[in-house]
């Protein structure tokens, strides 16, 4: 029979910097078919109507800014009312950093003009109050930017050759402040704070520490 979509899976967000390990950490978990992964929408941001607007962002972060992150909240609420048949929903960052970490960055470092930030937020305080973002639990993948940085490097993602060690030790700065000082904004959930500087060949291990906490969708890891 038609497996009924589980409208309240145990959601999960997987949070941290650029490069810090995000996309490993759902492959890892994508192995277990009680999970449902939803990977950042990136292939949306590159190809909006035939716009690329990740290319465009950091072609000209100031022009681009609003444009981009418009739609990035758009394509996160849809990752996040997105049914599931799966008991457990892992979505990499959410519409929670989209609001938090990036415009917020983007604010301070007046890379988008504080009139579209405030439009940006009159569309996230409406989309909290009347859709039902319902988060169990957020991973914090919790690097230094020197390691983001190299591994960024590495990945030579196109369009993050502009890139810099600042931008990304900005942005380490407002994950920690959010998710682990927790002085700013408020958190949908209880934040999972994982080392992940580990190096790929042992962080596999790591993460395994803590497939019953996602699987079993307990909130607390048992002493
Ligand atoms: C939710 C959210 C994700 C996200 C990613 N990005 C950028 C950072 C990376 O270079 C790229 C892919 O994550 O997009 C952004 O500027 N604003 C964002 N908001």
């Amino acid at each position: 029979s038609q497996i009924e979509p589980n409208s309240r899976p145990f959601t999960v967000l997987v949070e941290g910097n650029i490069g810090s390990g995000k996309t490993t950490f759902l492959n890892h978990f994508n192995k277990f078919e009680d999970v449902c992964v939803l990977a950042e929408p990136i292939d949306m941001w590159r190809n909006c109507k035939g716009h690329n607007l990740l290319g465009l962002l950091y072609e000209d972060i100031k022009k681009w800014s609003f444009t981009f992150q418009s739609y990035v909240q758009l394509t996160m609420l849809q990752q996040h009312l997105r049914k599931t048949a799966c008991p457990v929903k892992l979505m990499e960052r959410s519409i929670y950093s989209a609001r938090i970490c990036f415009v917020e960055k983007m604010k301070q470092d007046n890379l988008i003009s504080h009139a579209a930030a405030a439009v940006i937020d009159k569309h996230f305080q409406w989309i909290k109050e009347n859709t039902d973002l319902k988060v169990d639990l957020i991973v914090y993948l919790r690097t230094d930017p020197q390691t983001v940085y190299d591994r960024m490097i590495k990945r030579n993602r196109e369009e993050e050759k502009t890139v810099s060690l600042d931008y990304l030790q900005a942005l380490h700065q407002i994950h920690e402040d959010w998710l682990y000082h927790k002085t700013i904004f408020e958190l949908p959930a209880e934040v999972l704070v994982l080392n992940a500087n580990l190096d790929k060949s042992v962080i596999n291990e790591e993460y395994s520490k803590f497939e019953p906490l996602i699987l079993n969708k307990k909130l607390s890891v048992q002493a």
